[in-house]
């Protein structure tokens, strides 16, 4: 069954971790976005504001009176000066007791146009997709990758306990969207 926050008709792909679920909280939204071209993908390497040294993709929060589509290109160009046909890829809830949930809509983009550039927030750098570098990357994103570079949709979920400026991974639940 997938845990409250995700729909009932999704197809485990995989989940782990041990306690309970963190009761429910507002919802704020918020965008990531990867582009892939040929055998790479981009990541940003965040220079501050939370996630601060970890690799991800590029995103932030929807404003009020856009789209999260409109979001995700406007954040894209912002972080990394490019803009892209995005592909909605999937949706990651990230859970913090006492914080409002993340509900991040991810998109990909096989191609892209415009120049590549560094911003205040991002130093964009391309991976190949056999060494993606988790290690130092949000710990769920390993568990959810597998779908995004296969092109399936998902959905998923992660709780995370905060330990000062630490967020460890508690428990987690990827499931396929098979409905598009
Ligand atoms: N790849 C990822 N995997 C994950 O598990 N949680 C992620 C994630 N990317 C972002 N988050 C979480 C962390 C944070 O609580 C929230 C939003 O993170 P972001 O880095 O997108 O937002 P920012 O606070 O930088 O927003 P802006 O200031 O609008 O750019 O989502």
């Amino acid at each position: 069954m997938p845990p409250p926050g995700l729909s009932d008709d999704l197809q485990k792909f995989n989940a782990g971790g041990s306690g309970d679920w963190f009761p429910v909280a507002e919802i704020r939204y918020y965008t990531n976005v990867f582009i892939m071209y040929e055998d790479k993908i981009l990541l940003g390497y965040k220079k501050r504001g939370l996630g601060i040294h970890k690799y991800n993709g590029f995103g932030g929060k929807v404003e009020p009176d856009e789209s999260t589509l409109d979001a995700a290109l406007r954040e894209l160009k912002e972080e990394a000066g490019i803009t892209a046909p995005l592909i909605h890829a999937g949706t990651l809830l990230f859970v913090v007791p006492g914080q409002k949930w993340a509900h991040i809509d991810i998109f990909r983009a096989d191609e892209y146009t415009g120049t590549i550039t560094e911003s205040d927030e991002m130093r964009p750098e391309w991976f190949e997709k056999t060494n993606i570098p988790f290690d130092n990357m949000w710990d769920s994103d390993r568990h959810w990758f597998p779908l995004l570079l296969s092109n399936q949709r998902f959905s998923a979920r992660a709780d995370f306990d905060r330990e000062g400026e630490k967020y460890i991974q508690k428990k987690w639940w990827i499931g396929i969207d098979s409905k598009t």
